[in-house]
Formats: C-alpha cells, structure tokens, sequence
C-alpha cells in the first residue's frame, strides 16, 4: 500500500526552484536573501552536484553514503566553513558548536552528560511550567489573530532561560530577543567579501561584528553572575544546565570549564537551542493547521494524557511523527557545510583541502530518488517498519558533531505540540501562502496570524 493512499496528503508552498544556469554572482546575491533559492531542480535530482565557490570547488552531496563518509568516517578531515566561523563566532565564540580538535574532543566529553535523555528528563518539570504559563496566556487570546510565531520564539526562550538558569526570562528575556534580533537581522547575514576573504582577513563588517561581541559577552557573564548569587547548596542535585555545566569535568583529566568558556556554552546553548526549536514549533503549527485531519489525530493521542514527564512524552508516537515530518519538509538547520583540511575522495570526486562540501538537510529531504512523494506532508511515514536511512534524514546532523541537544529538542517539540493541540484548535486567519527562507535557520518570509478556539 502507498504510505498515503488513504487520505490525499497535502503538499505546502516552497520557493520556485532557481533556474539550473543562474550565473555565480547571482547565486551570491541570492544567497544573503534566501539560500533555498539558490537550488534549482537538478539539486533535488542528482547525487552530486560540483560547483565553485570563489578559489575552491564546492560540491552538494545528496548521496547517503557520501555524507556518512564526511560526517562520520572520515570527519576529522573536514571543519566548519570559513563563512560560517565569521558569521558565528562573535556569538559563539569557542563554544561547542566553533570549537575543533582537542579543544572539541574536551568540550564535547564534558558536557554530554548533561545532555543525556536521562539527564532532559530531570528538565521536563521546567518545560511543562512555561507550557502551563503560555496555555494559560493563550486562553485569553481565543477567536482573535495570533502571532503563533512569536509566540514559540518567546516560548522557547522562556524553557532556555529556566532550564538553564532556573529563572524566569521576564526580566532579561527582552534584551536576549533584542541580542538575537540585532544579529539575526544585519551582522549574521553572508556579504560578499564575509565570503571571499580568509577569515584572517578582517572585513568592514567584522568591526561591527566584535562590538557587537563585547556587549553579547558582558550581558551573558552577567546572567552567569546573577545565577551565581543563587548559589547552590553543597551535595545538592543539580537543578539546571548550569548547575551541570559548572560542575562538569572532563573524565579523563578532571579539568572543568573558566569563567570565559563557561560563557561561550552558555551563550552556544541558549542560541543553538531556542530559535530552532521555535522554527520547528511554527512549522508544526502551520501544517496542523492547513491539514485538520492530521490536527485531529493528534489531539485524540493526547485526550486524557497528563504529559507532564518523559515517559508521557515518549507515548505521543504520532505527535512525534509529526514532529520528525515537519523536521523533514522544513529542517530548522537547512544546511550542514564543511570545508576539507586536506585531500580526500567523496563519491569518486577529487576533493583538495579547502573544497566546500554541502549536505543540505533542505534538498536531501526533498529528493526525488530518496523519499516517496518528496514535497508532500506524510508523518505516518515515519511510523513505518522501515525508518529511513540515517543519512538521508538529518535534521540534526549525524556522526561525531550530531546535535549535542537533540534530545532536549525533541522532548520539548513533542511536549509542546502534543500540550497546545491538546488544548487548542488551530486555524489559519491568513491565506496568503507561507515561504520559507533560508536564513541562519529556515524561517517564513513572513508571520502568518491563527486563530485559535479551545477544544
Ligand atoms: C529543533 C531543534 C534543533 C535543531 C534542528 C538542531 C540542529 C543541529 C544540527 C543540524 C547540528 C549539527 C551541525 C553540524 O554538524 O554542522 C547541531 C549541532 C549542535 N546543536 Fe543543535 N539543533 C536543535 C536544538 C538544539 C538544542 C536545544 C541545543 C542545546 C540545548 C543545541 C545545541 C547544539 C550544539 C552545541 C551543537 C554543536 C555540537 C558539536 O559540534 O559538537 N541544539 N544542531
């Protein structure tokens, strides 16, 4: 039986695909706007597309077996891009997600433990809380347009804050969306010669950039010396990831994080965490609400659930299916770049050190020779016996440098959507179709209003 031959599925709106010969200086000029549109029909057709970028050759890897080479058995030949440590360092700096060789074999040891789905488990009571909250919020808002979007992206950073910090973001939420925003908006975008020059090479934008960074740095050591004034009681269990994080050591040598690093993850954390997670709830959201029928389904697995712990979240099998589509058709992470250290082979191409390798999660889970009606929003496809390929999947990476979050993500997705479609009934109060954006994560050209009733 075809996975939906039961009900015809619906398919949402995309960007139109880029015609195949758009010249290189018209991809560049694309790509600051909407990458997605940068990709034309062959990169949803063939395996392997070469290009150029500037003075080295770039490829598009769409082959399972290609990526899992670069992500995973051969991974230490291949580093984060040069565009992509300038664009993030001034907001990560040596954290986890910038940070290569020893210094990431030491991090990465360190914090896995408070990363753990056991250790998310001790975390759920501080999600359910803000849930509870923004219900609440909600009710008060039912029959009238929402900004559903806004309304994750608060969300989110409000489970950040206290499941980082142990306490409410009312106070410094604001200032950390104004951060985020201010970045997100100019300094975080790709220019011309953010892209054509070493990263040694300072650009006019990278002045700007280090400004930016100094404030970011005060602001993230003084939310760290305010949790610090909390204190903790000797031998107490830890109650946040910071609480984790400082009292983390590497296994092997004993050594904990400075007060700088411990800045650095703090700040990698909150950004790595709540933007995405929050892209991934819009989505959900949106689809739920331009397909009722699946909507159904998912509040009928939630009726007379408590969902107030692990094991209820790991109950909502069809909520979580819904969750992994939507990952699916809009990956928050639209793409995964390396650049090469040194000479390599990737499916029988030549690669020399420098060369750009792009797995994007956005063509690969829309390929034609990969997935069943590619464009279509299926979630019982993945219900089915045969999950699909590791490497054809990944909207948290693979190998190695998988998501240290991922977890904690998909805990928080799937609790959220099960609580608010459990509560709410969600519409559209807006017909113009929504686009998604390559920027940073995949966002929507703009923000649809809903209207919700309360079931
Ligand atoms: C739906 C939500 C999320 C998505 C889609 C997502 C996606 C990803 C992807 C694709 C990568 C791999 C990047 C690469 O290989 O280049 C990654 C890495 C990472 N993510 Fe997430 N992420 C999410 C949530 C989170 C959360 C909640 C946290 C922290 C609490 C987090 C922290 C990180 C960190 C620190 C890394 C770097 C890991 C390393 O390099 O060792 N992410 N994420």
């Amino acid at each position: 039986m075809n996975i939906a031959s039961v009900r015809r599925p619906i398919i949402p709106p995309t960007p139109p695909r880029a015609p195949d010969d758009m010249s290189f200086f018209g991809r560049i000029a694309v790509i600051k706007q909407n990458m997605i549109a940068t990709w034309g029909q062959r990169a949803y057709e063939e395996e392997v597309i070469q290009g150029r970028f500037f003075l080295h050759k770039s490829f598009i890897l769409n082959q399972p077996d290609a990526i899992r080479h670069v992500l995973l058995s051969n991974y230490q030949n291949y580093m984060r891009t040069p565009a992509g440590i300038r664009m993030l360092r001034p907001v990560l700096g040596e954290g986890l997600l910038l940070a290569e060789g020893h210094a990431w074999t030491f991090q990465r040891r360190t914090l896995s433990p408070a990363f753990t789905p056991r250790a998310t488990a001790n975390l759920v009571p501080h999600m359910t809380a803000v849930l509870d909250e923004t219900i609440a919020k909600l009710e008060t808002r039912t029959g009238e347009p929402v900004d559903l979007r806004e309304i994750m992206q608060r969300m989110t950073l409000e489970i950040a804050g206290r499941t980082m910090f142990s306490f409410g973001m009312d106070r410094h939420g604001p200032t950390l969306r104004n951060f985020v925003m201010e970045y997100g908006e100019r300094l975080g975008r790709a220019h011309f010669l953010d892209m054509a020059l070493p990263v040694s090479w300072p650009t006019p934008m990278d002045r700007a950039r280090a400004r930016f960074r100094k404030r970011w740095v005060e602001f993230v050591a003084m939310l760290i010396a305010e949790r610090r004034a909390v204190g903790k009681k000797d031998g107490a269990p830890p109650r946040d990831l910071f609480d984790l994080m400082d009292e983390a050591r590497d296994p092997e040598t004993g050594k904990g994080f400075s007060d700088e690093q411990l800045v650095d993850e703090v700040a990698t954390m909150i950004l790595a965490g709540h933007e995405t997670t929050a892209t991934a709830l819009f989505w959900a959201l949106y689809l739920l609400a331009l397909d009722p029928d699946t909507q159904e389904e998912v509040a009928s697995e939630t009726r007379g659930e408590h969902l107030d712990s692990m094991a209820d979240i790991d109950r909502q099998k069809f909520t979580r299916a819904v969750i992994d589509e939507t990952m699916r058709l809009y990956p928050p992470a639209f793409l995964i770049a390396r650049a090469a250290r040194d000479k390599d082979v990737v499916a029988g191409a030549e690669v020399n050190k420098g060369d750009i390798l792009m797995i994007a999660p956005w063509l690969l889970h829309r390929h034609e020779k990969l997935w069943d009606q590619p464009n279509a929003f299926i979630p019982k496809r993945f219900m089915s016996k045969e999950p699909p390929d590791r490497f054809a999947y990944l909207p948290f990476g693979a190998g190695p440098r998988v998501c240290i979050g991922a977890p904690f993500a998909q805990a928080e997705s799937v609790l959220a959507l099960a609580r608010l479609i459990g509560a709410f009934r969600v519409e559209l109060a807006d017909t113009a179709p929504v686009i998604p954006f390559g920027v940073v994560t995949t966002q929507p050209d703009h923000s649809p209003m809903f209207r919700i009733t309360r079931r």
